[in-house]
């Protein structure tokens, strides 16, 4: 592996399974220290922090629910204080309960809103607070969606809020600019983890999505670890404000 992030802190919500315990462990193959958050997962935190450690590099976990605004400031803190500062964040954390829209549950809408969308609101706002005191700069990442481009019929309280990330990464990036904070939105298609593990338990739905990908197969957590070092190092120092799908090719296949 590289060092490309040596030296570096890196922070990532939802990290105890999926896409965020991926990109905690490549961030820290690829020489960087980790803090991770994780909801409820408190086994796959603690294998994740084992085989970072594994590597040789600091690992620091606590459980917080990302929608709760004041978990933001003590996951951050906390955290920087473990690792002393803070180089890169990842906001990750994210549910997506499938349902119908003519009868979508007050409360399901709700909790997918307060998760994903003022989650990604207060925890990037205690990263940047925390970077610019630091006043190193920094790189912060958001994981939006192919959902922030296009629409689905079971995700109408889901998709909003991948394009409200994506919109907030841009909105950071002007905003932080001046601080030499760099904000960026990776946009996963399909890859295969907890949070469609219902949906694409039925074969045909899993092998019509598996149809649309140019590539030929849906993606693994793995598949995102390398969009998001680049972000993360320096080699994407003159980046901000940028989108960056990783879809296998799923978004352009019209037919
Ligand atoms: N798997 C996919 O196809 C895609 C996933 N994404 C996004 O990637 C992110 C990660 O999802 P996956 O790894 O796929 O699923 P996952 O279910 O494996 O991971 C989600 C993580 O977020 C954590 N989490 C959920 N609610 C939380 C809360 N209130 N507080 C703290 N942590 C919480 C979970 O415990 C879990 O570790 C999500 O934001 C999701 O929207 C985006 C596009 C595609
Ligand atoms: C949960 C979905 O399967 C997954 O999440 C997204 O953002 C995309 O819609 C993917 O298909």
């Amino acid at each position: 592996m590289t060092n490309l992030l040596q030296g570096k802190r890196v922070f990532v919500t939802g990290a105890s399974s999926g896409i965020g315990r991926a990109v905690a462990i490549g961030c820290a193959q690829h020489g960087a220290d980790v803090a991770l958050n994780y909801g409820h997962d408190e086994a796959g935190a603690e294998s994740a922090v084992r085989e970072i450690e594994a590597l040789g590099r600091t690992a620091f976990a606590m459980q917080a629910d990302v929608a709760e605004p004041e978990s933001a400031g003590r996951f951050v803190g906390e955290a920087a204080t473990a690792l002393g500062g803070i180089d890169v964040f990842v906001n990750n954390a994210g549910i997506c309960p499938f349902h119908g829209f003519l009868d979508m549950p007050v409360d399901t809408f709700e909790r997918t809103m307060r998760v994903n969308m003022h989650g990604a609101y207060f925890m990037v706002q205690a990263a940047a607070r925390a970077m610019v005191e630091q006043g190193t700069g920094g790189s912060i990442m958001a994981m939006s969606s192919i959902s922030a481009l296009v629409g689905g019929e079971y995700q109408t309280h889901y998709t909003p809020t991948k394009a409200g990330v994506l919109s907030l990464m841009q909105s950071t990036a002007i905003a932080l600019g001046k601080h030499g904070i760099r904000c960026n939105a990776l946009l996963p298609g399909t890859i295969l983890t907890e949070i469609n593990r219902d949906d694409l338990a039925d074969r045909q739905k899993r092998e019509y999505m598996e149809s649309r990908v140019p590539l030929g197969r849906l993606g693994q957590p793995e598949d995102m670890v390398g969009p998001a070092v680049f972000l993360a190092s320096d080699l994407s120092a003159y980046v901000t404000g940028a989108a960056l799908l990783v879809d296998g090719g799923m978004f352009v296949n019209l037919q």
